[in-house]
């Protein structure tokens, strides 16, 4: 048993807290509402992320970072990846020189363009034995109620990979380990994107064949961009890759794919964004990884499209005629 700090009390934050009690640790849950902090230690519930969920008694919320981080030997960071950055900046200080920090984020930084565990390591120094992601089909609301789920635990390092998988295995949750955090995280960034376009294809009434469509173009220039950035495409057939994608693309649970649906039936991202305070990835995202794959000289024409699209250069049903009337070219280059 070890003492586990998870920084974000959203969705996934006070999900995962549940994943660590159940495995017998102590959590100490970081948020930033002192409400969301007496709830959950008064009420064992997140009210506004997981209502009606009951915690373990195990999790103690506090919105004291130094009291969260203190003694901690794992450090889960559960922001929106826009904020990890200044989050970091002003709390990394506090944590201990010899914990390990686990990324749940799935974004690529605005402007640095740099994948989460690139920012953690830019802003605390720590090498990358340290820093380690988990990734892959995992709607908190359905880990939350402890529905079976498998995900990938990554890290350069694989004794820390296999020693997270050993911490984190339960009768619900089943952490496979991988060696790959550069196709991991890719992986689970770019599916936010994805699943922005298919919710698009859900919103103006199209069935499964054009989604399926969708969801296995955007796997390959997932891939694609994958293999330029030093990837290992057997990452993108597993739970980071096709795992989260189908998890995303087909789920009324996933914000990115119900916030593209919204786009296809008319709304704006503003008015999206203003009915929710839950973080959609890929709306950021699609213009960093669109960046991305121009400076890797990468196609991914439907992140191209999904960022016209969040910008307000194109409407739904352009997206969808763009696609389809790409010049033709084989499937596999
Ligand atoms: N929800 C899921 O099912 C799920 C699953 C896997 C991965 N993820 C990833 O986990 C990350 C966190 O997502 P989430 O679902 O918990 O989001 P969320 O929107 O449910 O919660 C985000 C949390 O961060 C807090 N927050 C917002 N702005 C902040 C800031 N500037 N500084 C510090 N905290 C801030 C919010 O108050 C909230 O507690 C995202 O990268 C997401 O893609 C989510
Ligand atoms: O709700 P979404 O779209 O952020 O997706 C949640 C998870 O990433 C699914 O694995």
């Amino acid at each position: 048993m070890v003492t586990a700090a998870v920084m974000g009390a959203g969705s996934w934050g006070t999900a995962f807290s549940i994943v660590l009690a159940d495995a017998g640790h102590d959590v100490h849950l970081w948020g930033r509402r002192e409400e969301t902090c007496e709830n959950i230690n008064e009420r064992h519930e997140n009210t506004e992320y997981l209502p009606g969920q009951e915690l373990p008694g195990t999790i103690r919320a506090t919105t004291d970072p130094a009291e969260a981080l203190a003694d901690a030997a794992i450090v889960v960071l559960a922001v929106p990846s826009q904020t990890l950055r200044p989050n970091l900046e002003s709390w990394g200080h506090l944590i201990e020189p010899s914990a390990v920090m686990v990324s749940l984020m799935k974004g690529v930084e605005l402007g640095s363009h740099m994948r989460m565990s690139e920012v953690i390591a830019e802003v605390t120094g720590a090498g990358p034995e340290r820093i380690a992601v988990i990734t892959g089909p995992n709607l908190a609301k359905e880990i939350a109620r402890r529905e079976p789920a498998a995900a990938v635990v990554a890290c350069a390092d694989e004794s820390v990979a296999l020693q997270l998988q050993k911490y984190l295995h339960t009768t619900a949750f089943r952490p496979y380990t991988n060696t790959d955090v550069v196709g991991c995280e890719l992986g689970g960034t770019v599916k936010n994107i994805i699943g922005l376009a298919v919710g698009v294809c859900d919103g103006l009434g199209f069935g499964d064949n054009t989604k399926a469509s969708v969801i296995t173009r955007g796997l390959a220039e997932t891939a694609r961009l994958g293999m330029a950035m030093g990837a290992d495409p057997m990452t993108f057939m597993g739970l980071a890759g096709l795992g989260d994608l189908v998890a995303t693309c087909s789920s009324p649970l996933s914000r990115n794919r119900t916030f593209g649906e919204k786009l296809g039936r008319g709304m704006t991202v503003d008015e999206i964004t203003s009915q929710t305070r839950q973080v959609a990835e890929g709306v950021k995202s699609c213009v960093s990884v669109a960046e991305l794959s121009e400076m890797h000289g990468v196609e991914m024409p439907i992140v191209e499209h999904v960022r016209a699209l969040v910008d307000g250069h194109m409407t739904p049903t352009e997206l969808v005629n763009a696609l389809i009337s790409r010049s033709a070219k084989p499937e596999t280059r």
